[in-house]
């Protein structure tokens, strides 16, 4: 069993009113080379939603979920927005913790998914005189909680289809993409990101459809490509998948997300249910892990894990960097 002495909840964090919109951008991408057109029509998806990104309120929730179940104080840090993880440590530091674990609200190895929050937790250390120790918890993709979540809401999802859908609805199963060079890197051995979701779509559709192994019973589609058009991201994006997809009706699971955020409320709510209606393609969408009950109490049963060893510091590299 891990011994800690308090709870992070690391996060990526999003604006809260429409002033933040283009400064919290400019954070995300800094050093990215992200095109600015591209950096523009993504701050029209914040301010269509009134310049508020829906995650900093779930992390408030999934915290105030968690809380209760666990006898640890709980402490909130984001990479790209207030509270910014450098603030809360220096708050942690001071009420005197001295050993934190670290809970991050995304479930998979990759630079982005994964080292780049361990480089923001070091960083934000190094800033501050006394800061805490803190130990990343595992990767939770394949956890019978996360799993469980995500099945639930899946079956939900498939009941609000008409009846006679369900049975040959297709389980499209969503993430957001990463550059191919990045996908190749990720993990010990390279490719952990991919392999690791697949894994998880297919444990949740044994828990919906009692046979997941098969791969044959779900597709793994990339949502929320970035990045310059000439740079390769893992393809198929899934408004493309829709256009070619052999069956009756979809229900897409976000399975490489952990809260309903801006990723998937835009990008799959709006843009990928465009295209499902366009083409008079029944579509429905499974809520994400959110504060799903066993998602909650699988914070708990982490932190009774014995302590993870933690990455091996060669994995995950992160890409070059642009001048942004
Ligand atoms: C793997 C992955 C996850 C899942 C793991 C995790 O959850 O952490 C994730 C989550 C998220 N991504 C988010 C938002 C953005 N991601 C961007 C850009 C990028 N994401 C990337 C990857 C990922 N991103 C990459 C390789 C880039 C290119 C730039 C770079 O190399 O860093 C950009 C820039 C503009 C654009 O989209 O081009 C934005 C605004 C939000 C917040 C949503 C909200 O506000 O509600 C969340 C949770
Ligand atoms: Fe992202």
């Amino acid at each position: 069993m891990g011994n800690y002495d308090a709870l992070l909840v690391v996060s990526f964090g999003g604006p809260e009113k429409p002033d933040d919109v283009m400064p919290f951008l400019e954070n995300v991408i800094r050093g990215r080379g992200i095109p600015r057109e591209r950096l523009l029509e993504v701050e029209a998806h914040y301010q269509r939603f009134g310049g508020a990104s829906p995650i900093n309120q779930q992390c408030r929730d999934l915290i105030a979920a968690v809380e209760p179940t666990i006898d640890l104080p709980v402490y909130w840090g984001n990479r790209n927005w207030h509270p910014y993880l450098e603030d809360t440590l220096r708050r942690m530091a001071s009420d005197g913790v001295r050993r934190a674990a670290a809970f991050v609200t995304s479930a998979y190895s990759s630079y982005s998914a994964c080292r780049q929050y361990l480089d923001d937790i070091a960083l934000a250390r190094a800033a501050v005189e006394g800061a805490p120790e803190v130990v990343k918890l595992r990767h939770y993709f394949d956890h019978p909680g996360f799993v469980a979540a995500m099945a639930d809401h899946t079956r939900e999802a498939l009941d609000r289809l008409p009846a006679g859908l369900r049975d040959s609805a297709r389980l499209v199963f969503t993430a957001h993409s990463i550059p191919t060079s990045m996908a190749a890197t990720a993990g010990p051995g390279g490719g952990a990101y991919e392999a690791q979701l697949r894994r998880a779509a297919a444990l949740v559709t044994a828990e919906v459809r009692g046979d997941g192994e098969g791969e044959g019973a779900w597709d793994l589609v990339w949502q929320s490509r970035s990045g310059a058009p000439h740079i390769p991201w893992l393809e198929p994006d899934v408004c493309d998948h829709l256009l070619e997809v052999d069956a009756p009706a979809v229900v897409l699971v976000p399975i490489g997300f952990v809260s309903d955020h801006m990723e998937v409320v835009y990008d799959l709510d709006v843009e990928a249910a465009e295209t499902a209606k366009k083409i008079g393609l029944p579509l429905v969408r499974a809520t994400t892990a959110g504060t799903h009950p066993r998602f909650v109490s699988m914070v708990g049963e982490l932190l009774a894990e014995p302590e993870p060893t933690g990455c091996a510091a060669t994995c995950c590299p992160a890409p070059p960097r642009r001048r942004g």
